[in-house]
């Protein structure tokens, strides 16, 4: 089990001290893959997923049995300022959609045979509009923290976070511009489809928070409370929790990568129990992995949020472990090594 966070303090000291791979189970894996009935390198990404996969969950023939789907909801002051192209009513139906199986994502979790798990995150209490203070205070920062800390399964062997919030591509647009630098535009996409003056309006909120901000940020966690939202937090709470774990992780599309990001910015290797899911639409999603050193394993265009892209993943890599777990070696085969 995981100690409770006491305090934002605590979480960054935690995150300072979280566990590698275990090297030995990397080793054996990678031994392994070099035995199995096929021309080396034939499996090609497969085959580092399922060393990666392996060093993480400590053995050189690991199976995927419990994957973990969290699907966080959060309702964002800044959409006073007309950032989507829909009204912030739709986060809390959408959680009722989740909850009765009705959105994309309970397809994509079900048919990856992973449990779903949905927390909404005080949707009746909005985070404060970034552009005229803070979005959160550390005390309702840290229990959104606390809240994905705490709902990561010790037992799960792979998790996905996912993410509803109407507005929230807007705070995770600022939060990829405080902790990468660049211009507003370069971060600000079209979210759920604004059109081109709803992307100016966006592209101003965005540029108003940084600046506004800035000065006051030292590290992803400061840039969490400023500039982020309660669903964001929490994506981040359960990704720091599973590297704990030592739980490997599927990242989703752009407001879940700007949640990583603000851990990236804590220690490196932070996220080296992560790999991207996909590539969303969202048009500084590219960008952004490449700052992450992420490179997706599906391209499809999506532009869903939900965690729906790297639900989708979970079966590329169960794939990859399917195939290293399961295949014969070449002496168990009688086939001829080259
Ligand atoms: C019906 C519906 C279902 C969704 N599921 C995810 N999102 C996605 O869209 C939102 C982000 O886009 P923006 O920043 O433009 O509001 C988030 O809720 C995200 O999860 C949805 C959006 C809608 C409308
Ligand atoms: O990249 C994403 O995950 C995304 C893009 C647009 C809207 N919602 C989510």
């Amino acid at each position: 089990m995981l100690p409770e966070l006491t305090d934002l303090d605590h979480f960054r000291s935690l995150l300072a001290q979280a566990p590698a791979a275990d090297p030995a189970a990397q080793a054996a894996a990678a031994e392994r893959n070099g035995q199995l009935t096929k021309p080396p390198g034939a499996l090609a990404r497969l085959e580092d997923l399922a060393i990666w996969y392996g060093g993480w969950r400590g053995t050189g023939r690991p199976s995927i049995e419990k994957p973990q789907v969290i699907i966080f909801a959060g309702n964002h002051g800044v959409t006073a300022q007309g950032v989507s192209a829909f009204p912030a009513e739709v986060t809390a139906q959408m959680v009722i959609n989740f909850e009765h199986g009705g959105a994309a994502i309970n397809q994509l979790a079900k048919l990856a045979g992973a449990r779903m798990d949905v927390q909404a995150l005080d949707l009746d209490r909005p985070t404060g509009d970034f552009t005229k203070g803070v979005a959160m205070e550390d005390a309702d920062l840290l229990a959104a923290l606390q809240a994905g800390w705490g709902l990561v399964d010790p037992n799960a062997d792979l998790l996905v976070v996912g993410e509803m919030g109407i507005g929230n591509t807007t705070p995770a647009a600022a939060l990829a511009c405080v902790l990468f630098g660049g211009e507003a535009a370069d971060w600000t996409g079209r979210g759920t489809g604004v059109d081109d003056a709803g992307l100016a309006n966006k592209t101003r909120v965005v540029a108003e928070g940084v600046a506004l901000h800035q000065g006051a940020i030292k590290d992803g966690v400061d840039a969490l409370g400023c500039l982020g939202g309660r669903e964001i937090a929490a994506m981040a709470g359960a990704i720091a929790a599973a590297r704990m774990l030592r739980i490997p992780v599927i990242l989703d599309g752009f407001i879940c990568c700007a949640a990583a990001a603000c851990l990236a910015q804590s220690s490196d290797g932070a996220l080296d129990h992560c790999v991207a899911g996909h590539q969303s639409a969202e048009g500084a999603h590219p960008v952004l992995l490449a700052k992450l050193g992420k490179e997706p394993l599906l391209s499809l265009g999506l532009r869903l949020g939900e965690g729906s892209g790297a639900a989708l993943a979970i079966q590329i890599l169960k794939g990859a472990v399917a195939c290293h777990s399961g295949m014969a070696t070449f002496a168990e085969a009688g086939v001829t090594d080259g």
